[in-house]
């Protein structure tokens, strides 16, 4: 199981007492596979997708990415762990008003030490990899929301992540743009094995994925896996 969030509680101080922003939240996510995440506003979805990004640790529970239990690693550990193994793509691409494209990814991975010719050629397939060979020396001025959007999920890629986790990716995209970015985030998926969780209001497009769970209250609910496909993710009985 690539990403596994076993039995999570989290909690944020609120006035006197606790606000329980998830409770007992458990859910498996294989390689390959794309899970939705829907829900009402304040049900818990961004606090899940920053647990399982190892942004924000849980007062209970574990979250396990590629083999590695997280709640046994040391900060300096996790962050490493975040950087080689999950790609974040957050609502907002905040991309780098200055950089090109390529550049905005090869940036992203400087810190991996590899040498900038090895890493201006996997820019160059990635942003290949989601329709913007010919886009890679555009800054982000002069290109659309959608191909933002699209330079955004590139960048998260750089790493090789095995977890990828993805933040309302079409809010901001008219609904033709929005499944054609879903699209894209299947089809990446697949290619690289990506075990992904995509935080979406859009019930529009759920049929594209794996699997859809819905948060209601801080609690996750399985939906009905789709039909066909790869294994689906699945949220464990209680
Ligand atoms: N840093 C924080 N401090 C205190 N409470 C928080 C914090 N972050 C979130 N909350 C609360 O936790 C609950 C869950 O919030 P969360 O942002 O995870 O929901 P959400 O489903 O992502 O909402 P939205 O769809 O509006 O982004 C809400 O009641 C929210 O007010």
């Amino acid at each position: 199981m690539t990403l596994l969030v076993d039995d999570v509680t989290l909690t944020y101080p609120d006035g006197d007492g606790r606000l329980t922003a998830l409770d007992a939240v458990s859910l498996e996510v294989p390689a390959g596979s794309l899970t939705a995440i829907v829900g009402p506003s304040g049900s818990g979805k961004s606090s899940l997708l920053a647990v399982a990004a190892t942004l924000v640790t849980p007062d209970s529970g574990r979250v396990v990415v590629a083999g590695r239990d997280t709640s046994l690693l040391g900060p300096a550990e996790k962050s490493a762990l975040r950087r080689e193994r999950i790609g974040i793509v957050f609502q907002q691409p905040n991309l780098l008003a200055s950089l090109t494209a390529a550049e905005q990814l090869q940036v992203m991975a400087h810190v991996s030490g590899r040498p900038s010719r090895q890493l201006r050629r996997r820019a160059l397939e990635l942003l290949d990899a989601v329709g913007l060979a010919d886009k890679a020396g555009k800054r982000p001025h002069e290109l659309s929301g959608g191909q933002r959007q699209r330079v955004n999920i590139a960048r998260a890629l750089m790493n090789e992540p095995a977890v990828l986790l993805v933040d309302e990716p079409t809010s901001a995209l008219d609904h033709e743009r929005g499944a054609a970015v879903l699209d894209l985030l299947v089809t990446l998926t697949r290619e690289r094995a990506t075990a992904t969780v995509l935080v979406t209001h859009d019930r529009a497009h759920l049929d594209r994925m794996d699997r859809t769970a819905t948060m209601a209250d801080g609690r996750l609910t399985a939906g009905a896996p789709a039909a066909a496909g790869p294994p689906s993710a699945s949220v464990p009985a209680a």
